[in-house]
């Protein structure tokens, strides 16, 4: 396995699928690191997000909204808060088996001292080596220490080691910092201590790190005990700038199969060549909307939940269907700050008014009879029903696939409903999944589908996190005004006194309840855009134990190992606020204009039955 994905590597990546935020590439190659993975990668969208490396992901307003969640605040990039939101805010709240997160600062610790062997090239490494002689590792405390501010550290360090200028500060990863110094005497010369914090220094010697020459000049470097090392983008980075050469991992590091998700360096190269190669297989829309963001220097591996691995994290030549649904929001709100006018929200789901703005607008030709009431119900029958609405007008809420091969709705964007082709078609593919007569095996499917997501109780977890929004954003918007000290928008344009108004009591909370508010609404809104996906494998006669969950198809007699998981947990961002209330407002406007039109021509058309003429 190479280090970072290079240029020559991007064949062995084909397109899986996209949404507005996220390209996502499937693996075709060899390698076990990455058999069984999607890299997820960044887009930036044409009209400028740029992936910054800046001291926090977060704005400012967003640190003191996630206040509590410490390494989510102190995440240096995008990425990484992206990671730390579903570690810390995510899986909490929809459970660890079915979200494919894991921690990478914490999955370090499990291997601290395990070390990280890299093969070189010795004739490329001299000057590295060279470097290194100027270079000091420092400890910071242990695994379990927070996060640290490597600009305080920074500051710290000249000021204690009387350095005046030169001094460079590299965050390896958690507890650990590089410091290269014009000379490392002073620092070295005793123990130090940080914010309470011992601190550890070392010199980083050749001697003490390589464990001995090979003979076709390639030479093994040991690095500084932790695997995280190899992972950090920054290392990735020294490494590659110092040493020219990257050859290999050893085995240990490269059968890392058992990480759930780890943040893969990736060269703008390999970027580059990833978007030329996938250009064709994405909805022209999406390539104009947003390229790949090439000045991402990383992306993330996670699994790929469209297949099943056998109990040893091996994928085997064995059948995989599976599918993805885009439920969305599961109830109808009730929150009294709701207007008057907007009193269709209680009787009408999100989705279906929504239907109709986006039909209205060309992004979908036909209105889906897809109810997310019956997805939430907790009725197998509702729960069937929905699922064949799905199925039936697909558009970005349903997808299967075979063997991680899309057979069913829409790559990368919305699929056209599904015509009697395309119907026989799948009939036809299931021929290896369901064992069931011509005509019959997609009903089957569907039941199938529907036993599960019944069975799992999956959407249970995920209406409860939905329904955090209690305020509904007619009432979170108001908050979110005082919360970024803006005056209020919506009081404005509905002429009202902030503090005497309709909405004054929202205008009045203590601040820590209007985080609570804004907080809960976003963990909402991510839980109204999840996907979840189901992979089924039939289950043969004499299969042993399975650490799956097993359905049973009654109409075929078959069982299924099926593994559920959750995708596109992303973090919403504080500023979509604005976005939220007024996509709400234009939804139900339009519909309630729509219903007005339609309630004026049945009177016309009654007119027109009674008295003949049109007056
Ligand atoms: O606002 P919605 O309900 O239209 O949801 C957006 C989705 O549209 P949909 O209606 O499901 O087709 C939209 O999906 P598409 O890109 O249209 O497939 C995104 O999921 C978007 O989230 P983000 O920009 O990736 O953070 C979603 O935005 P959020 O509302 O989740 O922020
Ligand atoms: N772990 C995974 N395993 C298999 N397929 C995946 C995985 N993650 C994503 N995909 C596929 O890639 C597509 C896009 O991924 P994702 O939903 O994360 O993108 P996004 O840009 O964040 O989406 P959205 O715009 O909906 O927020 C998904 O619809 C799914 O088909």
């Amino acid at each position: 396995m190479e280090g970072i994905l290079e240029r020559k590597d991007a064949g062995d990546w084909i397109y899986r699928g996209e949404g507005a935020v996220n390209l996502v590439l499937a693996y075709i190659g060899s390698s076990p690191t990455f058999v069984g993975k999607v890299l997820r990668i960044q887009k930036s969208v044409r009209n400028g997000f740029k992936c910054e490396d800046g001291p926090s992901a977060l704005t400012m307003h967003e640190c003191l909204l996630w206040e509590d969640t410490k390494d989510l605040v102190s995440a240096p990039t995008k990425e990484i808060a992206e990671q730390q939101y579903v570690q810390h805010v995510m899986i909490p709240l929809l459970g660890p088996e079915h979200v494919d997160a894991g921690e990478p600062v914490k999955v370090e610790s499990q291997l601290a001292n395990v070390g990280e062997d890299i093969v070189i090239h010795m004739g490329s490494c001299e000057s590295w080596f060279k470097h290194l002689r100027r270079c000091l590792i420092g400890r910071f405390g242990d695994m379990n220490t927070p996060i640290l501010d490597k600009l305080k550290i920074q500051k710290w360090a000249l000021k204690k080691w009387g350095i005046q200028a030169g001094l460079k500060v590299l965050d390896l990863n958690v507890a650990w910092f590089l410091f290269e110094l014009p000379s490392v005497e002073e620092a070295s010369r005793r123990n130090w201590s940080f914010e309470g914090l011992p601190v550890t220094l070392q010199p980083w010697s050749p001697s003490g790190c390589c464990s001995g020459l090979k003979e076709d000049g390639l030479i093994w470097i040991r690095l500084m005990g932790l695997p995280a090392f190899l992972w950090s983008t920054e290392v990735f980075r020294a490494l590659g700038k110092r040493c020219g050469h990257f050859v290999k991992t050893n085995e240990a590091t490269a059968e890392r199969r058992y990480l759930k998700w780890t943040r893969v360096r990736v060269s703008s190269e390999f970027l580059e060549s990833v978007e030329d190669n996938v250009r064709c297989d994405r909805p022209a829309w999406r390539v104009d909307a947003a390229k790949v963001n090439t000045l991402c220097d990383s992306a993330l591996l996670i699994s790929d939940h469209s297949v099943i691995p056998n109990s040893h994290g091996i994928l085997e030549r064995q059948i995989c269907v599976s599918v993805e649904i885009k439920p969305k929001c599961g109830f109808l709100p009730l929150s009294r700050f709701i207007a008057e006018g907007n009193a269709i929200k209680r009787k009408i789901t999100r989705f279906r008014m929504h239907q109709s703005l986006k039909l209205h607008q060309g992004e979908i030709s036909e209105i889906s009879e897809y109810n997310p009431l019956y997805m939430f119900s907790g009725s197998k029958d509702r729960v069937h029903k929905a699922i064949k609405a799905l199925f039936v007008t697909p558009q970005n809420n349903f997808r299967v696939f075979l063997n991680g091969s899309l057979i069913l709705g829409g790559s990368g964007g919305v699929a056209e409903s599904t015509s009697c082709v395309i119907g026989e078609a799948f009939e036809d593919v299931l021929k290896c999944v369901i064992r069931a007569d011509d005509g019959l095996r997609t009903t089957n499917f569907l039941e199938l589908v529907a036993e599960a997501v019944f069975e799992s109780g999956l959407l249970d977890r995920v209406l409860k996190v939905q329904k955090l929004d209690l305020y509904d954003i007619e009432g979170a918007i108001h908050v979110y005004y005082d919360l970024v000290s803006q005056p209020c928008m919506v009081c404005k344009d509905l002429g009202e006194d902030k503090l005497s108004g309709r909405y004054s009591s929202l205008h009045s909370l203590p601040l820590n309840e209007s985080l609570n508010i804004v907080r809960d609404y976003l963990i909402a809104a991510t839980a109204k855009d999840l996907s979840m996906m189901i992979a089924f494998r039939p289950r043969e006669n004499g299969d042993l134990g399975s650490p799956y969950s097993i359905v049973f198809l009654k109409s075929t007699g078959q069982s299924f190992d099926y593994k559920a998981s959750f995708i596109d947990l992303d973090m919403k961002p504080l500023k979509r606020m604005e976005h939220y209330y007024k996509l709400d407002q234009k939804i139900v406007s339009y519909y309630t204009q729509m219903l007005k039109m339609e309630h004026q021509l049945d009177k016309k058309a009654a007119r027109i039955k009674v008295n003949g003429t049109l007056n």
